[in-house]
């Protein structure tokens, strides 16, 4: 036996956030581009907090650089965590409305607009499945 035998190595951490955005009662999912960790999966647009913001600036920044649009965002949905090999996503989801621009891709393979109930047949990033199930019983129309 060596001395750290049994010692563990810390899992990495990653803080992400993810804008649900809504319009005309539907929900934005984007499917992840091809080369990339969870490449095909979908999941919310966003990113990784840098150490310096809040969730919220984070997620707001991430739009403008991802998206190239605006958002105005609402209320959180929830907070998950997942174990995938590469380290811990920690992901929280906003409930988010558009204020300029219409979504652009810059590095997703593709969005779908789909209406809450709709969600769950599409095949989500593990870490997203909380949020998908609670947005699935929302109903946007009106808002
Ligand atoms: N943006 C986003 N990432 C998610 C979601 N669910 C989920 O597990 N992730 C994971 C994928 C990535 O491993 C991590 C951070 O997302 P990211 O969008 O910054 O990842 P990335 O690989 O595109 O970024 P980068 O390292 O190239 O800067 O979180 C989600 O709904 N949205």
């Amino acid at each position: 036996m060596t001395a750290d035998a049994g010692a563990t190595v810390p899992r990495k951490q990653i803080r992400v956030v993810g804008a649900a955005i809504v319009r005309d009662g539907e929900v934005m999912c984007a499917q992840r581009g091809g080369g990339k960790q969870l490449s095909g999966k979908w999941e919310f647009p966003g990113g990784k907090i840098e150490p310096h913001e809040t969730p919220r600036e984070a997620l707001h920044r991430e739009i403008e650089e991802e998206l190239l649009c605006e958002v105005e965002i609402g209320d959180e949905v929830c907070t998950d965590s997942y174990d995938y090999d590469f380290g811990t996503v920690t992901l929280t989801v906003f409930i988010c409305h558009l204020l300029s621009g219409e979504p652009r891709r810059t590095e997703h393979q593709q969005f779908r607009w789909l209406k809450p109930a709709d969600m769950p047949s599409l095949d989500w990033a593990p870490a997203d499945h909380k949020a998908v199930s609670m947005i699935s019983t929302m109903d946007f129309m009106g808002k």
